[in-house]
């Protein structure tokens, strides 16, 4: 398999600028694409993303542009947006796109309307793509300032990943290869429910006990689902499942353990997303989660109570009740 050197970014967030400069370092040529002109302007200007990394230098160029199409024809493509833009954000590339390029989806979610994981929607979108992810704990904050971190780096097929994780490596940026791409993305996608779970009991001061008793059921109810759907136990105890649960259950820094915390102080869903909150995406995922769980035949109560209260359902001492008092049963069946 040939090398990948030049590799593409398609979002100018927090995330997608912080993987461009870690791919920058690794020491590939990196383009970054958003949608923004006046971002763009600013990075070619001043090798700077104030709005989503503030305080940070750019302490390797980035190319960036406004048009996708230069986006096509990098060995590797990194798709950084929201999750739910997924579709949109792909299309563009469906008559431009080589055979066999890599795709790697960097976001954690679960498409609204088709309950799609996000590599189901690039088949439909991109089929010519070779499908691949990247997940696992790591704040972009940290990953930009080059702070230690590991993830995992999947693809359909196993040299690929291994090609991918070569290509993204440095001395800060240390991907592990994998083949399993469903039970990579199940663990992403469901982490962000369950840390707006945990935040919201941090937020009501419920106590560090229930914070780890939810983590730990947390993570039965992601190993449930993602077992349903095929995923490999190993991938759900390692860094894009237990990993990234812990990480994103237990810090502030986290953006959806900070949504929770807010309802869990008494603000509503609706009102914090009028009002300008950072991208939490299990707010997106959660009531979709419960879906996945119904048709696939498990049951995930904490996913269900985040679902309720962000639809303003059910309060957070209601849902605090619900869990309590659901029929007690033994730990390893459950
Ligand atoms: N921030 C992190 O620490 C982090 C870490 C790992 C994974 N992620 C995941 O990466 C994804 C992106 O998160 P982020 O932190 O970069 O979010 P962000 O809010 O910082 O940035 C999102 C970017 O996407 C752009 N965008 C939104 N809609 C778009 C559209 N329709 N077309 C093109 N661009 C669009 C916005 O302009 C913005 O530049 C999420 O799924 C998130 O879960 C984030
Ligand atoms: O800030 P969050 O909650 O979107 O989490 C960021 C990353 O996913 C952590 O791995």
């Amino acid at each position: 398999m040939a090398g990948i050197e030049t590799i593409a970014v398609l979002g100018g967030g927090a995330w997608g600028t912080a993987l461009a400069l870690s791919a920058a370092r690794a020491g590939r040529s990196v383009t970054l694409w958003a949608r923004d002109p006046a971002l763009v302007a600013e990075i070619r200007s001043r090798q700077t993303n104030r709005a989503y990394l503030p305080g940070v230098t750019f302490d390797e160029p980035l190319t960036a542009t406004c048009d996708i199409a230069d986006a096509a024809n990098a060995d590797a493509i990194l798709l950084v947006t929201p999750a739910q833009t997924t579709r949109a954000v792909l299309t563009p590339l469906a008559g431009l796109l080589r055979p066999g390029t890599p795709v790697v989806l960097c976001s954690k979610g679960i498409e609204k309307g088709t309950g799609n994981l996000l590599t189901d929607t690039l088949a439909e979108v991109l089929p010519q793509a070779h499908p691949s992810v990247l997940s696992g704990p790591s704040f972009a904050a940290d990953v930009a300032r080059g702070l230690p971190t590991a993830v995992t780096v999947a693809a359909r097929d196993g040299a690929m990943a291994d090609a991918l994780a070569q290509a993204l490596a440095s001395a800060s940026f240390r991907p592990y290869a994998s083949s399993d791409l469903i039970g990579t993305q199940v663990g992403g996608a469901l982490k962000n429910v369950l840390a707006i779970a945990c935040g919201a009991v941090a937020g009501r001061k419920l106590g560090a006990s229930a914070q780890a008793a939810l983590t730990a059921r947390g993570f039965a109810e992601l190993t449930r689902l993602g077992l349903a759907m095929g995923a490999r136990p190993e991938t759900l105890t390692g860094l894009s499942g237990l990993g990234d649960l812990v990480l994103s259950c237990s810090s502030t820094q986290s953006r959806n353990f900070s949504f929770g915390h807010k309802l869990g102080e008494g603000r509503t869903a609706e009102d914090l997303l009028n009002s300008g909150e950072k991208l939490a995406e299990g707010v997106f995922s959660a009531e979709i989660a419960v879906e996945l769980g119904e048709r696939h035949g498990v049951d995930l109560p904490v996913c269900k109570v985040v679902s309720d209260v962000i639809a303003a359902r059910l309060t957070i001492d209601e849902a605090l009740n619900r869990l309590m008092s659901r029929p007690l049963r033994r730990e390893a069946g459950a």
